[in-house]
């Protein structure tokens, strides 16, 4: 089987994500796309709402798609959330099927940074999905490297984490932003400093 990973911080997962797992899914007949929060993410900040709210929020959204599936390891793992451990542990596993890690075109440029990037690009193949002011070049990039990395093109959506939780921290909407279903537990649990709507 072909399994799509889309690993990410998802504090709070929005559309983009959703659209760069699809579009992915889509152009490389993935038959499965695997969500997985990091429980650290190795190259930026820590996420601010804890590894159990980012579950709950990526479960909201892909509840309605029968092709998509969460992958709680990095949380229960805990610690920095290197890929590389990932990809042994699924390799282990699922010894048969093959791995396609996606990430943003944002990403792409900093994969010689990946810990271990050589064993990780024998273990699994990465799909580069576009996103706005990055393009996708892989010429920066050793030829082991570029040779596992697919690219995609998607409409542009510029919209991040970052963005919705300036949002609602300053009383500003984040509905469709994210999936209805996300705003909705967002509201009810007051993530993010949003204030639960009034009754009337
Ligand atoms: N709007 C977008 N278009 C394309 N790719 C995206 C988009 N938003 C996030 N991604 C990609 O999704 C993956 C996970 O992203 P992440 O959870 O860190 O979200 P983020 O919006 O970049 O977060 P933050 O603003 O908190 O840094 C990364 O590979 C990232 O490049
Ligand atoms: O393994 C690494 O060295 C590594 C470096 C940067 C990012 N990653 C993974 O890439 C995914 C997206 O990262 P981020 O920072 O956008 O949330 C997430 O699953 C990270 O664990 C992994």
């Amino acid at each position: 089987m072909k399994v799509g990973i889309m690993g990410g911080t998802f504090d709070p997962i929005h559309i983009g994500h959703m659209l760069v797992a699809e579009t992915a899914r889509d152009a490389f007949g993935l038959e499965q796309v695997w969500f997985m929060p990091s429980h650290i993410p190795p190259h930026k900040h820590a996420a601010g709402a804890s590894g159990e709210t980012r579950l709950a929020l990526v479960s909201e959204a892909i509840r309605d798609n029968e092709s998509f599936r969460i992958l709680d390891w990095e949380i229960v793992r805990g610690g920095i959330s290197y890929t590389i451990e990932t990809a042994r542990m699924l390799n282990e596993r699922y010894p048969s099927d093959d791995f396609y890690f996606i990430i943003g075109a944002d990403m792409v440029q900093y994969l010689p940074k990946w810990k271990d990037i050589g064993e990780l690009v024998r273990r699994l193949t990465f799909i580069g999905v576009g996103r706005p002011g990055n393009s996708l070049n892989l010429g920066t990039l050793s030829v082991n490297i570029a040779e596992k990395v697919l690219l995609a093109d998607m409409p542009m959506v510029d919209i991040s984490s970052t963005m919705i939780r300036e949002r609602a921290a300053s009383g500003k909407s984040i509905r469709y932003m994210v999936p209805d279903a996300v705003y909705d537990y967002v509201q009810r649990s007051e993530l993010y400093g949003v204030q639960p709507r009034s009754a009337n």
